[in-house]
C-alpha cells in the first residue's frame, strides 16, 4: 500500500491512485457480454468452419448433367439424379453442384415421372462442378486460430466467435464500478426550485466511467444520512465505488464519517488542485472478493470531473492493467501567475497552436467544459506565455 499523506500535489495524487491498483485477473464471460473487452487467450476453431458441405443457393443438389430425376431426400445422388435443397441445407453425398432455382425447371416426362431440366435462363455450362456449394472447412480448419489474444472484441470478432460455436470467452479483468450520488437537494427531472439542484451526474457519469475503462454495474441515489452511507460502502459488488457530493465535513456530509466507521484507509485525502480539491481516494475494507476502493468526487460538477480525471482515471487504468495515461504538452497561450501550492486544471481550446483557457470554468459551472478540447495542467508556480504546459485529453476526445 502507498504511504498515506494528506493533501497530495496533483501529480503525486494521480500517481498514487495509479499505484494503488493492481491489475485484475482474467475472467470468463458469456460471448454476448464480451463486446469491447480484450481477449486474454486466443480462440481456435473447435471444428471445421463450416462443419459440413452445404448449399449456397436455393435449388437442387445435382449429380451429372441435365436432365435429372429425383432421388429420395437426403440420400446419395448418382449421376442423373437431383434432390431439392435450400440455402444452408446439408448437401447429400454424391452431389457435384447446386443448380439454383432460377436455372432449373421441374417438368413431367411422357411416363409421368418428375424430371428436372435447365430453364431457358440457365447460363451456358451451368451447373459447373462444385458450383454453389459451401465446402466444409472453407473458412477455417479445426484448430486454426480465429481470434488472437490481445484483440479487442469488436462486433465482427464476436460474430466469428458465435459462428465458431464458442459460448464463453476469457477476457482481461475489468473493474466493476458502482456510482453513489448523494445530495437530498438533487432532483432528477424538471426545473429545480431555489435550493434544489438538477442532477448532472445521473445522465452521464456512468458513460464517462465506461469511457475510462470501468464497467458500471449500478447507480444509486444515496440519502444524506450515516446508516445509508455505511450500508452503501459495505456492499461487496465490485472493485470501485465512485461517489458524488458529500466530500465536505459539514453536518450534512457523511462520507468521511462512514469511512471512519467502517475502518477505511484514506490513500489520498484531498488534492492540492483547483477545482476538485476535496476529491479523495480510500481503500475500503476487503469483503472477500479482493481490494475495493472509493473515489469521492465533490458535488460541484466541474470539480467532480477534475476529480474523476485525477483519481478515477489512473485507478481504472491500473485495475485494467494499462499504463498510466500519457500527459500531452502544448504551448500555453496566456500567462498564469503563481498560486501557492495549487495546481490549476483548466478546460482549454487550442487556438493557433496554443492552449487557451475557455470561460465559465468555476467549479459549479459546465459551459467551459462543453467548449473545451482538453484540460491544461497549470503548475503552482504559474506559466509564462508560450511556455509548454501539460494537457489531458477529454475522455470523449480520446482516439
Ligand atoms: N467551509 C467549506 N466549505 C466548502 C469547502 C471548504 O473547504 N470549506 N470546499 C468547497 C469545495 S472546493 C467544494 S468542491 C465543495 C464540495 O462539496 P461536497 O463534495 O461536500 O458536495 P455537496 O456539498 O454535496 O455539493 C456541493 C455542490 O454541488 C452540488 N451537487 C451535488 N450533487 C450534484 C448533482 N448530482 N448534480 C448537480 N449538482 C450537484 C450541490 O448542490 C452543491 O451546490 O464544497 C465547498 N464548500
Ligand atoms: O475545488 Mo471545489 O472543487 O472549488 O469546487
Amino acid at each position: 500500500m502507498p504511504e498515506i499523506r494528506l493533501k497530495h500535489d496533483w501529480l503525486e495524487a494521480r500517481q498514487l491512485a495509479f499505484e494503488a491498483a493492481a491489475s485484475l485477473p482474467d475472467e470468463q464471460i458469456p460471448l454476448a457480454a464480451a463486446g469491447g473487452r480484450t481477449l486474454a487467450s486466443e480462440v481456435r476453431a473447435l471444428q471445421d468452419l463450416p462443419h459440413f458441405d452445404s448449399a449456397a443457393m436455393d435449388g437442387w443438389a445435382v449429380s451429372g448433367s441435365a436432365p435429372w430425376i429425383f432421388a429420395p431426400p437426403g440420400e446419395r445422388l448418382y449421376p442423373g439424379q437431383a434432390s431439392p435443397i435450400l440455402t444452408g441445407g446439408v448437401l447429400p453425398p454424391g452431389a457435384k453442384a447446386v443448380l439454383r432455382s432460377e436455372s432449373g425447371e421441374e417438368t413431367v416426362d411422357g411416363e409421368g415421372l418428375a424430371v428436372l431440366g435447365l430453364s431457358t435462363t440457365a447460363a451456358p455450362g451451368e451447373p459447373k462442378a462444385g458450383q454453389h456449394i459451401r465446402r466444409r472447412a472453407q473458412e477455417a480448419g479445426a484448430g486454426e486460430v480465429l481470434l488472437e489474444a490481445g484483440s479487442i472484441l469488436n462486433p465482427a470478432r464476436l460474430a466469428l466467435g458465435a459462428l465458431a460455436g464458442v459460448d464463453e470467452l476469457t477476457v482481461g479483468g475489468k473493474p466493476k464500478v458502482r456510482l453513489l450520488l448523494t445530495g437530498n437537494e438533487i432532483i432528477e427531472t424538471g426545473l429545480p426550485e431555489p435550493g434544489q439542484v438538477r442532477d448532472v451526474f445521473g445522465p452521464q457519469l456512468a458513460w464517462t466511467v465506461e469511457m475510462l475503462g470501468g464497467v458500471v454495474t449500478g447507480q444509486q441515489r444515496l440519502s444524506d444520512e450515516l446508516p445509508a452511507t455505511v450500508a452503501a460502502l459495505s456492499e461487496d459488488d465490485g472493485q470501485l465505488l465512485i461517489s458524488t457530493g458529500g466530500t465536505g465535513h459539514s453536518n450534512a456530509d457523511y462520507l468521511h464519517r462512514a469511512l471512519a466507521e467502517i475502518g477505511a484507509e484514506l490513500l489520498v485525502d484531498g488534492v492540492s488542485m483547483r477545482p476538485g480539491a476535496p476529491s479523495f481516494l480510500a481503500a475500503l475494507p476487503e469483503l472477500g472478493s479482493g481490494p475495493r476502493f472509493l473515489v469521492g468526487l465533490p458535488g460541484n460538477p466541474l470539480a467532480a470531473f477534475i476529480g474523476l480525471l485525477t483519481l478515477a482515471q489512473p485507478l481504472l487504468a491500473g485495475l485494467n492493467g494499462e499504463a498510466l495515461p500519457e500527459i500531452g504538452q502544448l504551448a500555453c497561450g496566456v500567462a498564469f501567475e503563481p498560486l501557492a501550492g495549487r495546481t490549476r486544471l483548466m478546460p482549454y481550446r487550442e487556438l493557433y497552436g496554443l492552449a487557451s483557457p475557455v470561460s465559465k470554468v468555476e467549479a459549479a459551472m459546465l459551459r467551459g467544459l462543453v467548449q473545451a478540447e482538453g484540460i491544461m495542467v497549470v503548475p503552482p508556480h504559474g506559466v509564462r506565455m508560450g511556455e509548454s504546459v501539460q494537457v489531458l485529453p477529454l475522455p470523449w476526445s480520446t482516439p
